[in-house]
């Protein structure tokens, strides 16, 4: 279980997150949602030990991560798929990562072929297109077998038998009854496989609930997208404009 207590994060004057408070049940997806900047990677930052609170309290299973005795069997986490060295070759990579906790070989070699990974276990990570990278740091984050997930935009970049891949995988972890918190901008895929989902906009709470009540309580919302789009509507940091809005507002100095 993940536990997020009146968190704060602050960035000199940028309130990235901002008394938040949500929990991850264990036995659950919990999907992870917010516009960009909302706030959503540095949540999952603090709760991975890799930033310090401003205030307020991140735990999993009532620990914080700097207190965990062995974190990999603990919390499997991939926040930055291209977080790898990029001269090493993919089982290196999960070799190191596995003797820091005395993982076997054999448990590495699971790993790869739990990914699908086997063909290219030997070549170098840098090598890598953005879906196998995505592979091999979610084989990492299943290292140690842990009883929490934290999956930081799992899907992006992979093919359509890889996002069903992911969605079985993740359903089978929950159900196993361990904690799978997951970000993502694919709604579709999220109301799909996440049980339930917290939203957040301008590192605040604005909703946190399964996805049929999400879409229950929206006004006219038939999916999660409508939903989400109504309940971060003002919570939008960065909006592009269409090439109409562009011809109605000309910017300045335009000639045109
Ligand atoms: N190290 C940092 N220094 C200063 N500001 C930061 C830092 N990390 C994040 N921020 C700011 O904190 C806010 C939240 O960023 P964060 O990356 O957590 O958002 P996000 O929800 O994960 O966004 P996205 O969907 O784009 O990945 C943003 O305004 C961002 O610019």
């Amino acid at each position: 279980m993940i536990e997020v207590e009146s968190l704060t994060k602050r960035y000199g004057t940028v309130r990235a997150v901002d008394e938040l408070s949500f929990t991850a049940h264990s036995g659950a997806v919990t999907g992870f949602l917010g516009p960009n900047g909302a706030g959503k990677s540095t949540t999952m930052r603090v709760v991975v030990g890799l930033e310090r609170p401003t205030s307020g309290t991140a735990t999993v299973d009532g620990r914080r991560y700097a207190d965990l005795a062995a974190p990999l069997h603990a919390v499997g986490v991939m926040l930055d798929a291209r977080s790898v060295h990029p001269g090493r070759t993919a089982f290196r990579h999960l070799l190191a990562q596995a003797r820091t906790h005395g993982i076997s070989r054999k448990r590495v070699d699971e790993v790869i072929g739990m990914t699908g990974l086997e063909s290219v276990a030997g070549r170098r990570a840098g090598t890598f297109s953005l879906g196998m990278g995505q592979r091999l740091g979610i084989a990492g984050a299943l290292l140690g077998d842990p009883g929490t997930l934290i999956l930081d935009e799992p899907v992006n970049g992979l093919d359509p038998d890889g996002v069903l891949w992911v969605r079985r995988l993740v359903r089978e972890l929950a159900d196993e009854g361990r904690t799978v918190l997951l970000s993502s901008h694919l709604m579709h895929e999220l109301a799909l496989c996440a049980d339930r989902v917290v939203i957040i906009g301008k590192g605040r709470l604005l909703a946190d609930a399964p996805v049929q009540e999400i879409i229950d309580r929206s006004t006219g919302a038939a999916s999660l997208e409508d939903a989400y789009l109504q309940l971060t509507a003002d919570s939008v940091q960065y909006r592009g404009r269409s090439a109409d809005d562009s011809a109605t507002t000309p910017t300045a100095g335009s000639t045109r």
